[in-house]
């Protein structure tokens, strides 16, 4: 694994807020998958994650596509399919998904929401990329079932090398 140096939050409770919505999937899909992957990291830490749906979470959650309101415009389909911020106050924390991707559900068409959504989360907490080609937050997008995913044992130890 790899961190952000010391980059990480000062606090163990965290807010988040869903943005906005892809047309892709469901609300309600949409939500699951959200939560199920902050859970994947408050499961081996002791951090906690808050829904809000109004004003400012220190990660916010958004949709969009090419220039999208930060300096990193995306690129259409494929290429890059999102981009989060380390942790630090304002756009620290947040997550981008490039709404030119097709996000799925659980189906391997598309890009699965929950898996893009863990592995950005990994960047919002202070993890960086792994060059363990099993790990979440190894840079290259692979298909796994979000029923069955166990977080590696390279991603549990950075993440607990920072919250443990
Ligand atoms: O820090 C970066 C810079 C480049 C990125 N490229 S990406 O958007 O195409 C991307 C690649 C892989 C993933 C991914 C890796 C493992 C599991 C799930 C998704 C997510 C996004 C994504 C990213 O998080
Ligand atoms: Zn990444």
């Amino acid at each position: 694994f790899s961190t952000f140096g010391e980059y990480k939050w000062q606090k163990n409770s965290l807010t988040y807020r869903i943005v906005n919505y892809t047309p892709d999937m469901s609300v309600s899909e949409v939500d699951d998958s959200i939560e199920r992957a902050l859970q994947v990291w408050a499961k081996v830490t002791p951090l906690s994650f808050t829904r809000i749906n109004s004003g400012t979470a220190d990660i916010m959650i958004s949709f969009g596509r090419q220039s999208h309101g930060d300096y990193y415009p995306f690129d259409g389909p494929d290429g890059t399919l999102a981009h989060a911020f380390a942790p630090s106050p304002g756009i620290g924390g947040d997550a981008h998904f490039d709404e030119d991707e097709n996000f799925t559900y659980r189906s391997n068409r598309g890009y699965v929401l929950f898996m893009v959504a863990a592995h950005e989360f990994g960047h919002s907490l202070g993890l960086s990329h792994s060059d363990d080609a099993g790990a979440l937050m190894y840079p290259v997008y692979t298909y796994r079932n979000p029923e069955t995913f166990i977080l590696p044992r390279d991603d549990v130890n950075g993440i607990q090398s920072l919250y443990g």
